[in-house]
């Protein structure tokens, strides 16, 4: 394994990838459900009970092998880059929606995301970080053009409009203009109705990645 940026090669074979991410990926799921039950359940505490002894005996089967810290970013000379652990798209990240950004064109890019009682902040809305939290990942990509640099976020600006009501969301961004390394997106998260929150952001291309 080698380091660039804190990105790491590690050669696993695309076929192993699909393996871990088809077993993993479920798993992730099936705690996003967990998470979702948990906030929302109405049994009674003994039940509770009961059931944090069967999660405790399921984080002891995960804990038996362990990697020594945060998933990384990580990609293989096959032309393959995973970031399971991601905030926002990660595949193995219960705390993930995950989004799935789909990207029109370089510097264009567009998801759905359905966000439950997990993202809640004023009631039945969602929290404004965790709209900030996604239009800043989906910029971010948006600012790398298509995965050929790297970007990070400069500074963040965020106009909420409206309340963002929980349920089927739309976010949209779009690169702006860019002057030298500095890389103007723009994005909005929306209901039906359209746009609840406007973001502007500047996206720096890191000197040390130039
Ligand atoms: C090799 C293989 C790689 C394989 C990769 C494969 C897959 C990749 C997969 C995923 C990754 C892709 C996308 C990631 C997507 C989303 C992540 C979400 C985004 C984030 O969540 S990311 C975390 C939060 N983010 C930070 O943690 C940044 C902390 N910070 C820094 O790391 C530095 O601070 C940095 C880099 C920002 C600047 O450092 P620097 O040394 O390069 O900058 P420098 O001073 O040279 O300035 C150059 C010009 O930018 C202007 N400028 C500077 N700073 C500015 C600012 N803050 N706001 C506005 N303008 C700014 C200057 O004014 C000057 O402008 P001018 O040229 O006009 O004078």
């Amino acid at each position: 394994m080698s380091e660039f940026g804190g990105f790491i090669q590690d050669e696993v074979a695309n076929d192993e990838l699909d393996r871990i991410e088809a077993a993993y990926g479920p798993l992730a799921a099936a705690v996003r459900e967990l998470v979702d039950a948990t906030i929302r359940s109405t049994v009674p505490p003994e039940e509770a009970a009961l059931a944090l002894a069967e999660v405790e005996a399921v984080v002891k089967r995960l804990r038996a092998q362990q990697m020594p810290g945060p998933a990384g970013v990580r990609f293989n000379s096959e032309g393959r880059a995973w970031n399971w652990g991601n905030a926002v798209v990660g595949l193995r990240n219960a705390i993930a929606p995950p989004l799935e950004i789909v990207h029109v064109r370089s510097g264009l890019a567009h998801a759905n995301v359905d966000l439950g009682a997990a993202y809640e902040g004023p009631p039945g809305l969602v929290h404004g970080g965790a709209t900030a939290l996604l239009l800043d990942h989906i910029m971010g990509e948006t600012a790398a053009a298509a995965f050929t640099r790297v970007t990070f976020t400069g500074t963040l600006t965020m106009v909420y409009r409206r309340g963002t009501p929980l349920g089927p969301l739309r976010l949209d961004a779009r690169i702006d203009r860019e002057e030298g390394r500095k890389v103007w997106v723009v994005a909005s998260i929306g209901d039906e109705e359209g746009p609840t929150v406007e973001a502007e952001g500047i996206f720096i291309i890191p000197r040390w990645a130039t």
